[in-house]
């Protein structure tokens, strides 16, 4: 039942604080059209100003024209000096001018007359301390799986546990869920002196000091890892989690008018087509590009392959002819389409002639082939991914090579491998079975009275000020 308003009849306001990067902006937009509509919500989006790249302020744009229920909340950054910082990365430039600029939002969140907040977990140090002073609950949209959070809410606990034993990090057996291998924990977090680990660890301390945390999964998917955080067996002190995936895709991508892979897939048979990508970030070497390109190419079947070459908005220059190999795209033109464009990848994951998914599991990909039905292949690069393509084999949504050859986040998997696996994939009428059981569960869980919907019914409850029965 959504809810409807305060004892004074005010519906609450969600301000909803996403940091930077598609994997993250994606779910975050998902979240606030869900909220929107049918909740009983009033939803801002917080556009930080200026966006990392233009594929992010034109999905923005899209999103906005296309739900003005969501209300766009601009929050420009302090203008501050990069050159400080001369070989950071444009994500960690972005999270330190929104450090630095926190004084500043504080004053955004009064003006808009917020009631609750929703942050991602790479800005709790930023945003919780001004939820505070402004007696804000502050909850988290977690954009990686649930074994992903279960991992980064146990490893504290793991590390001082282990502290001194000189081992390392070995498998990581997490409280209530499952044990994961040594070789899927991001190869960083091996690392005690990383500053990612150092964040990952300061994170999933973070994690109680929140009011709630909705993650972008769902019960038949990752069934341990939800019951286990849901029950308060990872961590102790564990606020409510609300299981509210898969976030639906809001028909909001902004569309690349020069793209031509939609006609390219209507004339392909059905479920005759193997889809290649690895998210919308540059997640893979120009070595692995090669092998990947051979491997489609004696695999024998059809595929469409979305290159990103580009990290945000500079282009690494390359000829795509020139990245795959000579003579590549001349000899696969029949059957193989490759492009550069942003795709929408949920409509190309429904399309009727898409069979399988070769992905690096990124979340988002994941729940997207849950939500579609369609088979992974999983490739994982580097982060949460191997966690990732584990939850994707265990849920039974697809294949992950596990055994393949594992050289850390570097490594390259080769051709013949690769074949092998499409070829095996593409025939494995089982699998395809289950993927389509799992977008079955996937349509349940967020319809009506499904587990997914009720947890965003309570959560919206509880931003009303309301009490939690969820968990
Ligand atoms: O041409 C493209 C490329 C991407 N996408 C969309 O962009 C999003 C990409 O997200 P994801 O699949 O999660 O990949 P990344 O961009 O790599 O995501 C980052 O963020 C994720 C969520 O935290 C992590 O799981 C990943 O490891 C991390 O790299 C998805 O919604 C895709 O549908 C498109 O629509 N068209």
């Amino acid at each position: 039942m959504p809810s409807s308003g305060d004892a004074a009849g005010r519906r609450p306001h969600v301000v909803l604080i996403p940091s930077a990067g598609m994997g993250h902006l994606v779910p975050f937009g998902r979240l606030a059209v869900a909220l929107s509509s049918g909740h009983g919500c009033d939803v801002s989006l917080v556009t930080v100003l200026p966006t990392v790249s233009t594929a992010e302020s034109k999905h923005l744009d899209a999103l906005f024209d296309a739900f003005p229920a969501v209300r766009r909340l601009d929050f420009e950054l302090a203008p501050f000096d990069a050159s400080e910082f001369p070989s950071a990365d444009p994500f960690f430039l972005r999270f330190e001018a929104m450090r630095r600029s926190a004084p500043l939002l504080g004053p955004l969140l009064t003006g808009a007359g917020a009631s609750a907040l929703a942050t991602d977990i790479a800005l709790t140090s930023v945003v919780i301390p001004v939820a505070k002073e402004q007696g804000l609950p502050c909850h988290i949209l977690f954009t990686a799986s649930a074994a992903m959070l279960s991992l980064c809410a146990y490893f504290p606990t793991y590390l001082d546990a282990n502290a001194g034993d000189g081992g390392g990090v070995g498998d990581v057996d997490i409280p209530g869920v499952y044990r994961i291998p040594k070789a899927s924990i991001p190869q960083a977090l091996h690392d005690p002196n990383h500053l990612f680990t150092r964040q990952f660890v300061a994170n999933g301390r973070s994690l109680t000091s929140a009011a709630g945390i909705l993650v972008n999964t769902f019960d038949a998917l990752e069934p341990e890892a939800v019951a286990a955080l849901q029950q308060g067996k990872v961590a102790s002190g564990f606020p409510p989690v609300f299981a509210v995936g898969p976030l639906l895709p809001a028909s909001n991508q902004a569309k690349d008018p020069q793209a031509n892979y939609m006609e390219w897939l209507d004339a392909q048979p059905a479920r005759s087509v193997v889809y290649v990508s690895f998210g919308s970030r540059k997640a893979i070497s120009g070595e692995q590009l090669r092998e990947l390109a051979a491997g489609l190419e004696t695999s024998g079947h059809r595929f469409l392959w979305v290159v990103k070459s580009t990290v945000v908005d500079r282009d690494d220059a390359a000829e795509l002819g020139e990245l795959l190999g000579e003579g590549f795209l001349k000899r696969v033109e029949k059957r193989g389409l490759v492009t550069k464009a942003w795709v929408d990848q949920e409509e190309v994951l429904k399309h009727e002639s898409v069979a399988l998914f070769v992905s690096h599991c990124g979340w988002n990909s994941v729940t997207e082939a849950a939500a579609s039905g369609v088979p992974v292949l999983a490739l994982p690069r580097f982060g949460d991914q191997r966690v990732n393509s584990g939850v994707v084999a265990r849920a039974g949504l697809g294949v992950w090579a596990d055994t393949w050859s594992w050289e850390g986040e570097a490594g390259v998997i080769g051709a013949e491998e690769i074949s092998e696996k499409v070829k095996a994939a593409m025939a494995d009428e089982a699998l395809r079975r289950k993927a389509a059981s799992l977008a079955k569960a996937a349509a349940k869980a967020v319809a009506g009275g499904g587990s997914s919907h009720r947890c965003l019914v309570e959560f919206a409850r509880l931003c009303q000020g309301g009490t939690c029965r969820t968990n």
